[in-house]
């Protein structure tokens, strides 16, 4: 057990130290796409699968309600939340049209789709980023894996931020990281200093 711990600390550390070497330009490049999304009365459209529909659910909560500071809601809604619209879409057509038919139904051109994907490989969230750029939509993606390009996710988003790590568990913690900076950066670009 000593050893299982020991290692998961040094891999958790490695991945977010890579991350942040990588990929530190395309959060910040994320985080103005974002304020520039919600400054023109845009919303972000959040989805993943697994850890990663908690991730969406979790961000949009940052969003709508509050990260550092109590200010005004900023127009943020995870796809993974309503369980009618997703066994429908999942039943009557497949599960991989799940965020893609939403994406349609509630995307607009000035909005921003954040695809979370720890494979870069979820056909779900393919589709999805598919459908916001049919729409015209920013669309933006977490992604993981060491080939660097964040799998057909990464490939197909504008923006990728790729975790180039391994074990889906560190991928899955440093996109937490990465998910808390983005909220801290629109706050604080919108907000002002806090
Ligand atoms: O949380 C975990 C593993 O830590 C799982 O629930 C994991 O998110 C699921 O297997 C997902 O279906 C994986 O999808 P993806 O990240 O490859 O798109
Ligand atoms: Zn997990």
């Amino acid at each position: 057990m000593e050893q299982i711990v020991s290692e998961a600390l040094i891999n958790a550390v490695k991945a977010q130290e890579a991350f942040v070497n990588e990929s530190r330009k395309t959060l910040i490049d994320l985080a103005c796409q974002m304020v520039k999304t919600l400054r023109q009365g845009g919303k972000i459209l959040i989805f993943g699968n697994g850890g990663s529909a908690a991730d969406a659910q979790h961000m949009a909560a940052e969003f709508v309600n509050r990260f550092l500071i109590n200010r005004r809601p900023m127009a943020a809604i995870a796809l993974t939340t309503d369980t009618s619209t997703i066994t429908s879409i999942g039943n009557d057509f497949s599960f991989d049209e799940i965020f893609a038919k939403q994406v349609q139904a509630l995307g607009k051109p000035e909005d921003l789709a954040l695809g979370i994907s720890t494979s870069g490989g979820s056909v779900n969230v393919i589709r999805a980023i598919e459908a916001a750029k049919t729409i015209g939509m920013r669309t933006a993606a977490l992604t993981g894996g060491v080939t660097g390009d964040g799998g057909e996710v990464g490939r197909l988003a504008d923006l990728t931020l790729n975790v180039p790590a391994v074990k889906t568990q560190h991928i899955q913690e440093v996109h937490l990281f990465a998910e808390h900076l983005l909220c801290e950066l629109v706050e604080r670009e919108i907000f002002g200093e806090v």
